[in-house]
């Protein structure tokens, strides 16, 4: 019941990003697709008597500075699920990020998963599966999806999640940028630029149909991201990435999210692999270029004791 646990977490991409007119709490009605791929955080928790969380960076994230741990997403997730059981959070938690930070990837949304998993584990508290949604639910719009994984349907707000039927094997390109997007501040735009939204977000029929069909010329020719117009308005120069990724050979560029990680579906790995390499002339800007394929699981742990 003490031993460390290790538990991995994935990046999310969403084909499809069906944003309705803002409901009466501010937030927005969604109707999206979400499909996890495999880039990861990996957060390990440890026995201690107190509380900590370290959370270490890679270089090419060009030293970005993340909440202290008071206001860190992991402390959070730890206070609820620990208040949930009666208990005081303890534990030594390092987290390794290789999700890009603020790039609409669901990389803080990753981090709160994986600690409810291992600190479930750790405590020994046998949090249910409703529950464990729950609470991942309170703690964001997208972390309910980064435990499920897969590629899933999200309605509400975004953290209501339901699998969706998914046969193909898909590879990405994504090319992070090295400042992030506000959330907000992207929603915020969305309104501006679209002042007669319908209360309905717009649905993904033929998406969730190239999906269960496994084509990615289909999947490509439908992929769908309503907060794209919106982020390339706030950075024009996405809009630029998108087309390049295309013209060298993507079958078709979105942006993740809110932005701004630029994501390209291939027809291959081979194809994929390709287009990352016609990006290493333009290493200044985009220091790193990652392929990932999908989709793969939510967060799951990697050690046992
Ligand atoms: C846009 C999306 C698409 O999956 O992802 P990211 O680009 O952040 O990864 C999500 O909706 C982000 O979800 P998440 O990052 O968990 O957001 P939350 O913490 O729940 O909310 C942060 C803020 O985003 C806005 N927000 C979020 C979700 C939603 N359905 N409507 C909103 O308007 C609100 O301003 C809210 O205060
Ligand atoms: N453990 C964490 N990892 C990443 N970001 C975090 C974390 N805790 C809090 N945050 C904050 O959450 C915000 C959203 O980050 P992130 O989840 O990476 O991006 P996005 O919402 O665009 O997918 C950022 O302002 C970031 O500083």
């Amino acid at each position: 019941m003490n031993a460390e646990r290790t538990v991995r977490a994935p990046a999310k991409i969403n084909l499809h990003l069906g944003v309705g007119a803002p409901r009466e709490d501010g937030y927005h009605p969604l109707l999206t697709v979400y499909q996890a791929v495999g880039l990861h955080d990996d957060l390990t928790a440890r026995p201690s008597d107190t509380w900590s969380v370290e959370v270490e960076v890679p270089d090419w994230m060009g030293g970005i500075a993340l909440p202290t741990v008071e206001d860190n997403i992991v402390t959070r997730a730890a206070r609820l699920l620990a208040r949930h059981h009666g208990l005081e959070p303890t534990g030594a938690v390092h987290v390794v990020k290789s999700i890009p930070v603020a790039g609409g990837m669901a990389g803080g949304s990753a981090d709160a998963a994986a600690a409810l998993v291992a600190l479930d584990r750790l405590w020994g508290v046998q949090t249910s599966d409703d529950d464990l949604l729950r609470i991942a639910g309170e703690l964001g719009s997208d972390v309910p999806f980064a435990l499920v994984g897969g590629t899933a349907l999200g309605t509400g707000r975004g953290e209501l999640v339901a699998p969706v039927a998914d046969t193909g094997t898909w590879w990405w390109v994504a090319v992070p940028s090295l400042d992030g997007l506000s959330t907000p501040a992207v929603y915020r735009h969305f309104d501006e630029l679209h002042p007669d939204a319908a209360p309905e977000p717009p649905a993904a029929d033929d998406l969730l149909a190239a999906l269960a069909a496994g084509d990615p010329h289909a999947l490509a020719a439908t992929l769908r991201n309503d907060l794209q117009a919106p982020a390339i308005d706030l950075r024009p120069e996405l809009g630029d990435l998108l087309d390049r990724g295309e013209a060298e050979g993507a079958l078709r560029g979105l942006i993740s999210g809110s932005g701004p990680t630029c994501v390209f579906l291939c027809e291959s790995a081979d194809a994929a692999r390709a287009v990352a390499g016609a990006f290493a002339d333009d290493s200044d800007r985009h220091p790193v270029v990652l392929v990932a394929n999908g989709a793969v699981a939510g967060a799951h742990l990697v050690t046992y004791g």
